[in-house]
């Protein structure tokens, strides 16, 4: 088993070219935010935004339109049960659903839709609700660039572990069922990627919070849409996630999503340039 480290991360997170501009660093789509958890996709867009993505887009309940615009005007914001879903998942290259979507029929079907509308090339993150109704309803996998980020009980709903029998052993067997990258997250998150098994050291309890799984997704994605390969992509921002998190919790007894994702710019300076 390996370690996730800043060197790592270092090796990820490098300065910015001077000939670039926003379509260089990702287009990223977050799908998510039914009219109870509009928040979620909040904090995974904001996450993606600070996290440094060039294009960020929300496909939403039109009753999160005031607060996403009020809280991160840097996001644009589309109906996800109109047909302009498809249309930018077409002009997305990396695509997170799940964050708040809910488990109702309009959540499984918006799913359904993006999973039909996705492309072999493109990253889609499956986080939260989506991965219930996954193992709910037993879709098929998409084909797709794809990264699962279950919490423990959502990594029993889609692995059929329970909680106890979840060993990194147990765990990394199930995962290699399941194609793409799994990041079972805990206490100590385990990162599954192809035969390879990496442990996440950083972070700690300030994180237990709701909305710290919501914001991974957003780094995630942002990541995703800026740097290569999509594996290290992942990793660095697993471990940025929790090392951020512990940053904030120097001088904060909660990590909150919020703090952790303004805490996000200094700390990627910090990390590319050195
Ligand atoms: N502000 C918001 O809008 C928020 C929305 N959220 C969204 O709410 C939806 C449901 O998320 P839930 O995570 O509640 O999922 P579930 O509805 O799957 O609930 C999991 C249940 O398991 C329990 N549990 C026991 N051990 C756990 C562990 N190790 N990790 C996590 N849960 C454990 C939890 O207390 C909870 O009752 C998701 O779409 C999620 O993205 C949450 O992220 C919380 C914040
Ligand atoms: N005690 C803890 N120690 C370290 N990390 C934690 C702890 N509790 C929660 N986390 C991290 O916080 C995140 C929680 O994700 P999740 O349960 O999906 O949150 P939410 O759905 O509310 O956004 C994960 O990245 C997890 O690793
Ligand atoms: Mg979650």
């Amino acid at each position: 088993m390996k370690q996730l480290t800043e060197q790592l991360a270092q090796a990820v997170v490098r300065p910015r070219q001077r000939n670039t501009y926003k379509g260089s660093f990702g287009k990223i789509l977050i799908v998510g935010g039914n009219a109870q958890f509009g928040g979620a996709a909040i904090m995974s867009a904001s996450a993606a935004v600070y996290a440094g993505a060039g294009l960020v887009s929300v496909a939403t309940d039109p009753v999160n339109r005031s607060a996403l615009h009020a809280r991160l005007p840097e996001a644009m914001i589309l109906d996800a049960a109109s047909s302009a879903l498809e249309t930018a998942i077409r002009q997305a290259t990396v695509i997170v659903v799940g964050p708040g979507l809910g488990t109702d029929n309009a959540a499984l079907a918006i799913l359904k839709r993006v999973f039909a509308a996705v492309e072999q090339t493109q990253v889609l993150i499956i986080d939260g609700s989506a991965i219930t109704l996954v193992a709910a309803h037993h879709l098929d996998y998409p084909n797709a660039q794809l990264i699962w980020t279950p919490h423990q009980v959502e990594w029993q709903r889609l692995s059929g572990l329970a909680l106890p029998d979840q060993t990194v052993t147990a765990s990394q067997q199930a995962a290699r069922r399941i194609p793409g990258i799994v990041v079972a997250k805990s206490s100590q998150t385990h990162v599954f990627v192809g035969d390879d098994v990496y442990e996440n050291m950083a972070g700690g309890p300030a994180m237990a919070t709701g909305g710290s799984g919501d914001t991974l997704t957003g780094i995630i994605a942002a990541f995703a849409g800026q740097f290569q390969p999509l594996k290290q992509a992942v990793l660095a921002a697993v471990f940025v996630h929790s090392h951020v998190a512990d940053i904030v919790a120097m001088n904060s007894y909660v990590a909150l999503p919020t703090m952790v994702i303004q805490e996000l710019p200094a700390y990627l300076k910090q990390l590319s340039e050195s």
